[in-house]
């Protein structure tokens, strides 16, 4: 039963650090407040849409013309891809990118740590509503460390006596000065497959810089990746474990335009950089086994 914002409040509220409300519309969040940063996370995806560590401007971009609506998909901040990114393998009419983003999630915690930080964790499990995509047991549950650095981990297990496979995504939008002044650190002397001519290619240049519309997924890649900002004077860190493929995103002008849930020029401010299983690394259940994903945000 999916609780009203009064009895979220009551159960997992923190008094000055962790309330529930609706915004922009009439999905729930979680809004926190602690002493390194603040953060919004809406219950509809588990999608956190705002990081803003004390006196710096967010790290995580969201559209302004993003719906919010069940059924639609959440434009910005952290969607969850699962149980597959990118369109369904044999299937055209199924959602792109899964399901996880346009589903409920429930909270199942909320604590705060010996340092200060917020622990949220939230649960996506099989339904008869999931099993019409995709016809799997499975617990998904996504947990949330929010303090000088923003910790996310995808966990997901298979209670079911016979195997899973599925690939996924912590699809990150990364709020920008501006796309031409980013360079991009941690992806150099690593292949990758260009979704936008089908080839491969190794990444030569020590540092990424995105000029057009951009569309990469890197394989075998475990180091951390840099975004260098100058004009924000920062430099945001994704460090990642459980992961061994990265997917960079920047739609550039033309697609943006199509998107209408993204305004014209909103290519221009951000980047996704992308925590991946997918390609060489789509992940095999075993009964009773479970895998977890984890992304690391931090600014320097
Ligand atoms: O528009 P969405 O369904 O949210 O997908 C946005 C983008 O996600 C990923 O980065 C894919 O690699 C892109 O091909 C896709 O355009």
């Amino acid at each position: 039963m999916e609780m009203n914002i009064d009895e979220l409040n009551e159960k997992f509220g923190v008094e000055g650090e962790v309330g529930f409300m609706e915004l922009d519309g009439e999905l729930p969040f979680i809004t926190i407040t602690n002493k390194y940063a603040e953060a919004d996370i809406c219950l509809y995806g588990a999608q956190i849409t705002s990081f803003r560590p004390m006196r710096t401007t967010d790290v995580l971009w969201m559209s302004p013309y993003s719906v919010f609506e069940k059924g639609k998909a959440i434009r910005g901040g952290i969607p969850v891809c699962f149980p597959w990114f990118g369109p369904h393998a044999n299937d055209s009419a199924m959602p792109q990118h899964g399901f996880a983003r346009t589903s409920m999630w429930e909270v199942t915690e909320v604590d705060t740590l010996e340092k200060g930080e917020t622990y949220v964790s939230m649960q996506l499990k099989s339904s008869d509503e999931t099993k019409a995509y995709w016809p799997y047991d499975f617990i998904a549950e996504l947990i949330f460390v929010v303090g000088d650095s923003l910790s996310l981990t995808l966990k997901v297990s298979n209670p079911s006596d016979s195997a899973i496979s599925y690939t996924s995504a912590l699809h990150t939008y990364f709020n920008l000065s501006a796309i031409e002044n980013i360079k991009i650190a941690g992806l150099a002397n690593t292949h990758y497959e260009n979704q936008l001519d089908g080839n491969r290619y190794v990444q030569e240049e020590e540092l990424l810089e995105i000029s057009e519309a951009t569309t990469r997924h890197y394989f075998d890649t475990e180091a951390d990746c840099i975004i260098h900002d100058p004009y924000f004077k920062r430099d945001i860190r994704i460090a990642k474990d459980g992961s061994k493929c990265s997917t960079v995103w920047n739609p550039g002008a033309e697609a943006c335009e199509q998107m209408s849930d993204m305004p014209n020029d909103g290519y221009e401010t951000f980047v996704c950089l992308e925590t991946v299983n997918k390609i060489n690394d789509q992940i095999d259940l075993a009964p009773g086994e479970s895998h977890e994903t984890t992304a690391v945000i931090s600014v320097e």
